[in-house]
């Protein structure tokens, strides 16, 4: 079986399953259960686990090689932390960094795991990160593998973070702990230092950590859910019940489920991306969280994922994996309300018909998720089935590799019933989820690969950057100028919003939060729009369209795919003026065949572009050029250059030019990281670099508006000139761009107001 791929044994599963089309996700997952071949696909399935599984299975040799990677990455982080030369901050930051590297490359249960947790406690603690340095305490310490010789200094390390975390009831613990140790003189000493610590702490000061991310927020007075009864593909919407004022929150929902996207490196229980991460060995480090809490509360949910991640199942199957997930976590709520039930398909009625019992239940969340729209009678039956025996697949796995099915064993109905329901639901979600998913975006760093599977310690833990926790080195704030899609999630209230191609409102995600703001002032009662594809300053319309009709089933008849020139807001950001002196007109390069390709000209291999009205082919050599130039900007000369080139493409790329704008800010980007390697501009290249960067802010304002993580992203090169004295801005300008944080994650928000505090607001 390992020979075949997921979409091999899926394929091969479809064309052995003859059945006819069936009206809901539960006939039709007994219809393939009543088929002849279905043992066989099923066999297929657990031999297709069974092989991925053993494809993952460690053999001694890797062990081993493994334990020493760990033994010898947590050496490199000890020649670091006892290192005299260069900053303390960063030698620390470099320890910490190997250290976690020591932490994946170790396997679970071993010394080598539980030294490398216990020394980045030591350099964690020197950084003063003193949550996580006491989690790594205790991870030192549950590995059961920690030498009985240095208890002490473990225990001591726990104290000491206790007192600095000002949590008197563990410190308490641990000095009782230290008391039956026998200690020399130096560690009684410190012992005695913090009995007297323990009597200052004043408990209500404890510090609280990680819960800003956590807070559950739920806010929708202002809005009102009502049906279309006329036109019946539009089915419910949102209204504003009040007037809501541009920028504020319309409303604000909790996160119920979500899936990191691309083994993004986030924690999988609250969402956050600026983290030390605590990664879980039993799936090889698959997944990672925040802390100690987190991965406590995310227990529900892992114990039935791990095995899956081991074997890298869930990069298999895409958003069926958000399917699951939702299953795993909301399953378990309502079995209690349903268990009565002894009739499968009168348990289904309740669980998908929104008049039933269930629903009167308002306190249990899925029922907002069961009620979500499907469009999945709308596929053909090849389709359909694909997506049920993936559900399918999944119930193989559940039932051979984890107990979820324990918890159905006090109902009235047999476990097999409660297979088929479970494949039904995770069935409907694939469905769902086709037309209701969200994808959450975030700001990224630039200098970091979030999705990387080698380098995975975190962004806080890249060395050069940082002055202290959260706070960044001046001219750093660039480090931060990419956005990233970062998770696949499940917003049930939010999927309540109908599609316009000019949205009313602007995402915010925050760890497990999301809050919907508003893009401008909104009426009483007027419509609340989220846009389900890219914008219609970013798109062309019929790009736009053929996407919604494919995926959502509807033609979109949206204020601006109406008007009569419905490309005129997008169109113009790629005019061109012709450089024929015969010409001049001003023109947007088109192609019959793929119109995208020619306004992205530059992105294409070989790309051109040529005058619409003389067919004037134009001069872009000056665009290699650039390109090339602009990985040498320590040179006074390219850079007189550079700026020569822009210069003279300003009058061929009219107005905001799409190209303008990205070559702006690429060189913007190259310009500060030289600067921070020394560089000096003279009045000149000051004057050009103030143009510029005004050119890409009203640019970037004019597409995607003030409170856009674009315009942040371009933002934080913008603060780094301000930052090193390149750039001046007025208290008014400085005022603006605070508020454009409001779209920002809490996370991301607080580096943001850091490094403006430190260094912006005396300027
Ligand atoms: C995320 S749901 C939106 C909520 C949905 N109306 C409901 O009743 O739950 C997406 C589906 O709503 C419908 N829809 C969304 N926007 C629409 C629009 N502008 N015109 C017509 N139908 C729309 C389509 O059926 C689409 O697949």
């Amino acid at each position: 079986m390992e020979k075949y791929s997921f979409s091999e044994l899926l394929a091969y599963q479809v064309s052995n399953t003859k059945i006819v089309n069936s009206e809901n996700e539960l006939s039709l997952i007994l219809d393939i259960k009543n088929n002849q071949n279905f043992l066989t696909n099923r066999r297929m399935s657990s031999a297709w686990l069974k092989a991925i599984k053993s494809t993952h299975q460690r053999n001694s040799s890797y062990i081993q090689h493994a334990n020493q990677s760990a033994i010898r990455l947590r050496e490199e982080g000890n020649n670091f932390y006892s290192s005299k030369s260069g900053s303390k901050f960063d030698n620390m930051i470099n320890a910490a960094q190997r250290y976690t590297e020591a932490i994946f490359a170790a396997i679970g249960n071993t010394e080598a795991l539980a030294l490398a947790y216990a020394n980045r406690a030591m350099a964690l603690q020197e950084l003063e990160y003193y949550q996580q340095a006491y989690d790594d305490c205790v991870c030192a310490l549950e590995t059961n593998h920690y030498p009985v010789k240095l208890l002490h200094k473990i225990k001591m390390r726990q104290a000491f973070c206790a007192y600095y975390l000002k949590d008197s009831e563990k410190l308490k613990k641990h000095l009782e702990e230290l008391e039956k140790i026998t200690l020399n003189e130096n560690f009684s000493q410190r012992v005695k230092e913090l009995q007297r610590g323990l009597k200052n702490l004043d408990e209500e000061t404890k510090i609280q950590t990680g819960e800003i991310i956590n807070k559950v927020l739920q806010l929708k007075e202002s809005t009102e859910v009502k049906t279309d009864t006329k036109v019946a593909t539009r089915g419910r919407y949102m209204i504003a019940k009040n007037a809501i004022k541009s920028g504020e929150v319309i409303f604000s929902e909790r996160i119920s489920s979500f899936v990191p996207v691309d083994g993004c490196q986030i924690c999988q229980q609250c969402g956050a991306m600026l983290i030390i991460p605590i990664p879980c060995h039993d799936c090889d480090c698959s997944i990672i969280y925040c802390s100690l809490k987190c991965r406590r509360n995310h227990k529900n949910v892992h114990q039935y994922e791990c095995t899956g991640y081991l074997c890298r199942l869930f990069e298999q199957i895409g958003i069926s994996h958000l399917a699951l997930r939702v299953v795993l976590e909301d399953f378990p709520a309502i079995l209690p309300i349903v268990s009565y039930e002894t009739d499968i398909y009168k348990l289904w009625q309740t669980l998908i018909t929104s008049d039933g019992s269930l629903y009167t239940k308002t306190y249990v969340n899925y029922i907002q998720t069961l009620q979500m729209v499907t469009h999945m009678q709308k596929m053909s039956l090849p389709n359909k089935l694909w997506f049920a025996l993936v559900a399918d697949l999944l119930v193989v796995y559940l039932k051979d590799y984890t107990n979820f099915f324990a918890i159905t064993n006090k109902t009235k109905l047999k476990q097999c019933d409660w297979e088929s329901i479970v494949s039904a639901l995770i069935f409907r979600h694939i469905g769902q989820f086709i037309v209701n998913a969200h994808t959450c975006s975030s700001i990224s760093p630039t200098n970091y690969d979030v999705s990387s599977t080698t380098n995975r310690f975190g962004i806080l833990l890249v060395p050069h950057i940082w002055t202290k926790p959260f706070h960044l080195q001046r001219g750093m704030l660039h480090s931060f100028s990419e956005t990233k899609d970062v998770s696949a999630a499940n917003l049930p209230y939010l999927s309540i919003c109908n599609h316009a191609c000019g949205p009313t409102l602007r995402p915010k995600f925050s760890g497990r939060n999301f809050y919907a703001l508003a893009d401008s002032s909104i009426e009483k009662g007027a419509e609340i729009f989220n846009s389900y594809t890219v914008t219609y300053k970013n798109s062309l319309r019929n790009n736009r369209r053929a996407y919604l009709k494919e995926i959502y089933h509807f033609n979109c008849t949206c204020t601006y795919c109406q008007k009569p020139h419905p490309d005129k807001s997008y169109l113009k950001y790629h005019v061109y003026k012709c450089r024929n002196p015969t010409c001049g007109e001003k023109f947007v390069p088109t192609d019959k065949q793929d119109v995208s390709a020619a306004l992205h000209w530059w992105q294409v291999e070989n790309g051109g572009v040529s005058c619409t009205f003389c067919s004037e082919e134009q001069n872009v050599e000056w665009f290699m050029k650039f390109t090339e130039l602009l990985e040498n900007t320590n040179n006074a000369q390219t850079r007189l250059e550079l700026f020569r080139i822009y210069d003279i493409v300003d009058s061929f790329l009219v107005d905001f030019h799409t190209l303008k704008m990205e070559m702006g800010n690429d060189l913007m980007k190259m310009l500060i990281k030289s600067y921070n390697a020394g560089v000096k501009y003279n009045t000149f290249e000051l004057n050009k670099l103030v143009s510029i960067l005004n050119f890409c802010q009203r640019a970037t304002i004019d597409r995607w508006g003030l409170q856009s993580l674009e315009y942040v992203t371009k933002m934080s090169v913008l603060w780094d000139f301000i930052a090193v004295g390149a750039y001046q801005s007025t208290q008014l300008e400085l005022k603006t761009m605070l508020k454009a944080l409001d779209v920002v994650s809490d996370e991301y928000k607080q580096v943001f107001l850091n490094y403006y505090n430190d260094y912006l607001q005396n300027k």
